[in-house]
C-alpha cells in the first residue's frame, strides 16, 4: 500500500484537483492508497494573517470571504449542481466556526498558540472535506478522515511532539476497519491528550504522510508537489538545475536542510527508520519519474548531488586570548545558545583556538549577542574576549553528496569556481562525515556563486557564457548574426551556450536577465531599450552579478576604455576589438593585464591586430614558450592594403578609398586608416606584447598623405582634399609602375624601435604578392631566424573581425 501526499499547489485549484483525480485513478487498484492532503495553496498563510489581524483588532472579514470563495469556486467547477449542497453546507459550518473563533480572538485581543493551531486546522479540514466529496464521483468509497484524532502528541502547540506508539496503534486500528475505503486524511494536524488540536510544525503534511507510512509499513510514500523532484539547485537561481533520479536519505536531508523546500527533513525520519522509499513527484508533470529517496540509493557518477543555500544568515565571531586552551569554553557558548533556543547553523573554529565563528538566522543574531554579553560579562570586561560583532547580509552555500567522501579535489573545485568568479568566502565548514561542505559568502554573490559552482560540478553539462555587448555597428551586428547561426553547433559540440544579456549603442541600451533573443534584438533594443548611459549599463551588468560574464567592446570609442579596469576587477572578462585601450598609455595597458590576472579573468583582444588572423595569439605563444622577438615586419592596414591593391589603371585614389569604406574595411572614420594612426596602434600593441614598454610618440610614422588631406577636419572634407590632390597619388602610382614595383605601407619593429614607412617594392620582396585587404606579418625570432614565421590573409572586414571577436569569447568559455 502507498501513501500519496499532495501539497498546497496540488490542491490549489480546480485544474490541479482534476489532475490529482487522474493520478488517483491510476493509483487505485487491488489496494487503495491513503491520500494525505495539505490546505489549498495560500490558505494557511491567509489563516495566519486573519488570526494576527483579529488579535490586533484589524479587519479579517474580507480574508475569510476570500477563503470561502476559493473553496466554493472549486466545488462549483468540479461537482454537478445536484451534488454540491452537502459539501457546501459542511464547509459553511466550518467557516461559521472559524468566524466565531476569530471573533473571540478579536474581542479578547489575545491569540494563544493553542488557538492559533485550532485556526490553522481549518485549512486542512476544508481541503480534505472538499476533495473527498469531489472524489466520490469516481470512487464511491471515498471518505474524509480527521487525522487530528489519530495522531497523538504532547501539548507543545505549534510544534507538537508525536507519541509514536499510541499513534501507530490508533492508525493501524483505524486502517484495519477501513481498508476497503479510499481515505482522505488531513495532513499537518494532530491532537493532545485532552483532544485539543495541535499541529506538527513546518512541513507537517509530509510528516503526517511519513507517520502513516511507518505505522502501516507502506511500500512507498509519494510526495506530490509542483516540481520535478529534488533538483541539483534551486531552479529559480540556476536555470540549468536538473532533477536527481536517486538520493540517499542522508543526502536528501542535507540538501533540504538548507533551502530546498521540496521536503522538510525531520519529516523523513519515520520513513528512514523503516527504510520506506520516498518518491517526490510532480502533479503537473505526471509522467516524469521524479526523485527516489531510499536506502542504498545507487551511487551515481555525479561528484556531488546538489547545491543548497540559505539566503539570509548572520555570523558572530568570538575571539580573544581568554579562549585559548579553555576546555569548557565552546561548551559554555553552545549550551547557552541551545538552552535559549538559538539554532546554530554552522560553526568554524581556527586551530589556534583563538576564535570561533558561528552562523545563526538573522532573527536570532541580536538575541545571541545579548546572551553572550551576559554570560561572558567578566571575560569581556577583562578584555580576555573581544566584544563580538554581528555581521549581516550573508548567505550560506553548501555542496552535498555522499560521493564527496574520500574523493580528493571536490573542495578544490568548489573554491576555484568561487575564486574565478570573484566570490569572497567568509567562512568554511566541512562536517567530518564529508557529506557537506558549506561556505559563507556575501548575499549579493549568492546567485552568481550557485551558478558558478553548478557549472563547475556539472561541467559535462552545458556551460553558459553571459555576454554584454557595446556597439551595434558593422562588427557588433555581424557578431550577433554569427552567434545566432552558430548557437546550435556550440550547444551540440561544445556544451557551450552564449547568452547576450545586454546590448548598447550610443543611443539605446537594453539589459535582460533572461537573455536577449538574437532574432529580434534590433527591434527590442529600439522599442524597449532605455536611453544609453554607459555608466548605468556597467552598473546594471555588475548588479546582475552573473557567473562566466564577458564584456564585449565593439566600438571605436574612447568612452568604454575608462571602465575596463573596473569591469576586470569585478571578475568580468573583457573581449575587445577596440584598439584604443591597448594603444593609449603603456601603464594602462599593463594595468588591464594585471587586473585580469589578479582577478582570474581573461582580457582578449585578438582583433586589435589583423582582425581575425591569429597574430596576437601567435606572438603570445612564442613569448610564453621562451622565444624572443628579433624583428617584426608587417602590413597591418587592411584598408591601405586594399587601396594599393586596387589603385590601378585610370582609377582615382579617393574612389578606391570610398570603396574600401563601403566594404567595411576602414575605421568608422577612414582618416584614422589613411593617416597611419590605426597602423600605429597595431604596431604599438605588437611591440608591447613583444616586451617593449613603448608609447605612441616612440612610433615614427611616414605619412602617405599630402598635408592638406591630413588637415581635413571632416570626413567629407577629407574626400574632397583627396580628390583635389589626385595628382599626388597618381605620381606615386606611376613611379612605382615605371620601376615594376608596387606601393606598400610597411611597419617594422627592430631593436626596440618602431617605424611605419611608405615603400615601393619589387617582386623579390615577400610583401609584393598581396591582394584584397590582405595583412601580412613576418616574425624573426631566436627560433625562426633562417626563415621567418609568417601569418597572412584578409586583415579587415566585418565577417573576419566578428569571427575573431567570437573566437575570443569562446576562448573565455574554454577556461
Ligand atoms: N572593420 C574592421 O575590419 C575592423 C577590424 C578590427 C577591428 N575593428 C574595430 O571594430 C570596432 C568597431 O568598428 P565598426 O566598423 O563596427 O564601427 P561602427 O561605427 O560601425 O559601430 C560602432 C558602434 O559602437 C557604438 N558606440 C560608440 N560609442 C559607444 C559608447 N560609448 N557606448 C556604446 N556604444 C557605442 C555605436 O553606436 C555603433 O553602434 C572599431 O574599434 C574598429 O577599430 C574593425
Ligand atoms: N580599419 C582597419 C580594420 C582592421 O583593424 C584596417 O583597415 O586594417
Ligand atoms: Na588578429
Amino acid at each position: 500500500m502507498n501513501i500519496l501526499k499532495f501539497g498546497g499547489t496540488s490542491v490549489g485549484s480546480a485544474q490541479s484537483i482534476s489532475a490529482l483525480m487522474d493520478i488517483l485513478k491510476k493509483e487505485t487498484g487491488v489496494e487503495n492508497p491513503i491520500v494525505v492532503l495539505s490546505a489549498m495553496g495560500g490558505v494557511t498563510n491567509t489563516l495566519l494573517l486573519m488570526a494576527e489581524n483579529a488579535r490586533s483588532g484589524a479587519d479579517y472579514a474580507d480574508q475569510l470571504k476570500e477563503i470561502e470563495t476559493k473553496h466554493f469556486e472549486v466545488i462549483r467547477a468540479l461537482l454537478p449542481a445536484g451534488a454540491q449542497n452537502p459539501v457546501l453546507t459542511k464547509l459553511k459550518i466550518y467557516f461559521n466556526e472559524l468566524e466565531d473563533i476569530l471573533q473571540s480572538v478579536y474581542t479578547l485581543r489575545e491569540l494563544s498558540l493553542q488557538t492559533k493551531d485550532l485556526i490553522l486546522s481549518y485549512g486542512e479540514r476544508c481541503s480534505n472535506v472538499m476533495v473527498s466529496h469531489i472524489a466520490r464521483q469516481y470512487f464511491a468509497n471515498s471518505v474524509y478522515v480527521d487525522g487530528a484524532e489519530l495522531i497523538k502528541t504532547d501539548g507543545n502547540f505549534g510544534q507538537a511532539k508525536v507519541n509514536t506508539q499510541l499513534t501507530e496503534t490508533l492508525i493501524r486500528d483505524f486502517y484495519e476497519s477501513n481498508k476497503d475505503k479510499l481515505l482522505f486524511v488531513t495532513g499537518f494536524i494532530s491532537s493532545n491528550e485532552d483532544g485539543r488540536v495541535t499541529t506538527l510544525g513546518r512541513g507537517g503534511s509530509d510528516y503526517t504522510a511519513a507517520i502513516w507510512g511507518a505505522a502501516l509499513n507502506a511500500e512507498e510514500i509519494q510526495i506530490w508537489t509542483d516540481v520535478d523532484g529534488m533538483l541539483t539547485a534551486d531552479p529559480r537561481i540556476v536555470k540549468k538545475a536538473f532533477s536527481l533520479p536517486e538520493l540517499s536519505y542522508i543526502e536528501a536531508m542535507e540538501l533540504s536542510y538548507f533551502g530546498a523546500k521540496v521536503i522538510y527533513p525531520p519529516t523523513m525520519t519515520p520513513a528512514f527508520l523503516k527504510k520506506i522509499p520516498i518518491v517526490i513527484k510532480n502533479t503537473f508533470n505526471v509522467d516524469f519519474p521524479g526523485t527516489y529517496i531510499k536506502h542504498g540509493a545507487q551511487a551515481s557518477s555525479l561528484p556531488i548531488k546538489g547545491i543548497s543555500s540559505i539566503d539570509e544568515i548572520s555570523i558572530l565571531n568570538l575571539s580573544g586570548s581568554g579562549m585559548v586552551g579553555k576546555a569548557g569554553f565552546s561548551g559554555r557558548l553552545f549550551s547557552l545558545l541551545s538552552r535559549e533556543q538559538v539554532n546554530v547553523v554552522l560553526i568554524t573554529q581556527s586551530s589556534s583556538e583563538h576564535s570561533i565563528t558561528f552562523a545563526v538566522k538573522p532573527t536570532d543574531a541580536l538575541k545571541a549577542l545579548a546572551l553572550i554579553s551576559k554570560e561572558f560579562e567578566l571575560e569581556l570586561q577583562a578584555r580576555k574576549l573581544e566584544y563580538p560583532e554581528v555581521e549581516n547580509g550573508l548567505s550560506i552555500l553548501a555542496i552535498v553528496g555522499e560521493n564527496m567522501k574520500r574523493t580528493p579535489g571536490i573542495s578544490g573545485r568548489l573554491f576555484s569556481a568561487l575564486g574565478r568568479n570573484g566570490v569572497n568566502i567568509r567562512a568554511i565548514a566541512q562536517g567530518s562525515s564529508e557529506y557537506n561542505i558549506s561556505v559563507i559568502l556575501s548575499r549579493a554573490d549568492l546567485s552568481k556563486a550557485v551558478n558558478a559552482v553548478h557549472d563547475a560540478f556539472y561541467s559535462d553539462l552545458k556551460k553558459t557564457l553571459n555576454i554584454f555587448c557595446l556597439g551595434t555597428g558593422n562588427i557588433g551586428k555581424t557578431l550577433f548574426q554569427q552567434l545566432q547561426n552558430q548557437m546550435p553547433f556550440l550547444a551540440k559540440n561544445n556544451d557551450l551556450q552564449v547568452k547576450v544579456m545586454g546590448v548598447s549603442n550610443t543611443r539605446k541600451m537594453y539589459l535582460n536577465p533572461d537573455g536577449i533573443d538574437l532574432t529580434t534584438w534590433e527591434n527590442v533594443l529600439e522599442e524597449q531599450g532605455d536611453k544609453a548611459d554607459l555608466g548605468e549599463f556597467i552598473k546594471q551588468m555588475k548588479n546582475m552579478n552573473l557567473a562566466n560574464c564577458v564584456f564585449v567592446d565593439n566600438t571605436a570609442s574612447h568612452n568604454p576604455i575608462q571602465f575596463y579596469l573596473d569591469v576586470l576587477q569585478s571578475s568580468i572578462s573583457v573581449v575587445t576589438c577596440n584598439k584604443i585601450g591597448n594603444s593609449a598609455e603603456y601603464d594602462q595597458y599593463v594595468a588591464f593585464k594585471e587586473a585580469a590576472r589578479k582577478h582570474g579573468v581573461e582580457f582578449y583582444y585578438e582583433t586589435n591586430v589583423g582582425a581575425g588572423l591569429p597574430i596576437i595569439r601567435t606572438l603570445k605563444d612564442l613569448m610564453l614558450s621562451g622565444d624572443r622577438i628579433a624583428s617584426i615586419e608587417a602590413i597591418l592596414s587592411g584598408t591601405i592594403s586594399y587601396i594599393f591593391n586596387n589603385f590601378k589603371g585610370d582609377r582615382l585614389f579617393h574612389e578606391v578609398v570610398k570603396e574600401a569604406q563601403d566594404l567595411g574595411y576602414t575605421e568608422p572614420d577612414p582618416r584614422d586608416d589613411l593617416n597611419g594612426k590605426d597602423f600605429m596602434r597595431k604596431m604599438l600593441i605588437l611591440a608591447r606584447d613583444a616586451g617593449y614598454a613603448l608609447e605612441e610618440k616612440d612610433v615614427a610614422i611616414e605619412s602617405m598623405l599630402p598635408a592638406a588631406c591630413l588637415a581635413a577636419n571632416s570626413v567629407a572634407d577629407f574626400y574632397q582634399e583627396m580628390e583635389k590632390n589626385a595628382a599626388h597619388f597618381e605620381n606615386l602610382k606611376q613611379e612605382a609602375a615605371k620601376n615594376n614595383k608596387v606601393l606598400r605601407y610597411i611597419g617594422k619593429l627592430e631593436d626596440g624601435k618602431v617605424s611605419i614607412t611608405l615603400q615601393m617594392v619589387d617582386d623579390s620582396h615577400p610583401f609584393y604578392m598581396l591582394s584584397g585587404s590582405d595583412n601580412i606579418i613576418s616574425f624573426i625570432t631566436d627560433r625562426y631566424k633562417e626563415r621567418p614565421l609568417v601569418v597572412k590573409g584578409p586583415g579587415a572586414g566585418a565577417e573576419v573581425t566578428a569571427a575573431g571577436v567570437f573566437a575570443d569569447i569562446i576562448n573565455v568559455g574554454k577556461r
